[in-house]
């Protein structure tokens, strides 16, 4: 599913990593880890086409990335951090508008209640809790149809049972053949994953 051939990122002269290669196959989870600084969320970026390589190779099913492309954006499904929300749209809605783009109708209201938020449909996600509002990203990246997940710190302001949810749903994510690609500072999360991928 996912390809990363000889990867070199470079900022200005300076090696963020060299000569990275591994692959994630559907049903598999991959793990980014190392320290802070080292490359992590860079190279997830370069995943969704949202930064480029200095040299190597991705691939997403045989394809570079390009976010141009109607059929990337139906295979890989993103959340990095920087979702953007309608100001005067419910939690609900936003999930309807999504899976509409999407062609799809899954039962919105289950998705949250698994998430922990079921009572926050009707909310404006502006008005949800650091961890309320992490929790509703990533039941907007998971609910849609997708072949490749990259989730850049999905624990990132997650109580335990928020973490625990997570795991869960990445586990259901790649039960049904979907290929996970994950940047984290979990050792839990690191310690379950298919492909570890150290950039430390
Ligand atoms: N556009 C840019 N211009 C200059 N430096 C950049 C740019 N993008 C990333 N960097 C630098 O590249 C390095 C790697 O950043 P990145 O966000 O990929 O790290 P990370 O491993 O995800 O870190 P963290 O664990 O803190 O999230 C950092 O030193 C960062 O400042």
């Amino acid at each position: 599913m996912l390809s990363v051939t000889y990867a070199t990122r470079r900022i200005g002269a300076q090696p963020l990593f060299t000569a990275l290669t591994f692959t994630v196959e559907r049903g598999e989870c991959a793990a980014v880890v190392g320290p802070n600084g080292v490359g992590k969320s860079s190279l997830l970026r370069i995943i969704v086409d949202d930064d480029h390589l200095d040299e190597g190779t991705v691939l997403i099913d045989g394809r570079t990335p390009n976010d141009r492309s109607q059929g990337f954006r139906a295979i890989v499904a993103a959340e990095l951090g920087d979702q953007a929300v309608f100001y005067d749209s419910t939690v609900r809605e936003h999930l309807d508008l999504l899976c509409a783009s999407h062609g799809v109708r899954p039962n919105v209201d289950a998705a949250l209640i698994d998430a922990g938020i079921g009572d926050l449909a009707d909310r404006f996600p502006h008005t949800l809790s650091t961890g309320q509002r992490q929790r509703f990203a990533l039941v907007a990246t998971l609910i849609r149809p997708s072949g490749l997940i990259v989730l850049d710190e999905p624990e990132r302001g997650l109580d335990v049972d928020g973490q625990t949810w997570v795991a869960q749903a990445v586990a259901a994510a790649t039960a049904r053949g979907a290929a996970v690609v994950m940047a984290t500072h979990s050792r839990e999360f690191a310690d379950r994953a298919d492909v570890l991928v150290d950039l430390g």
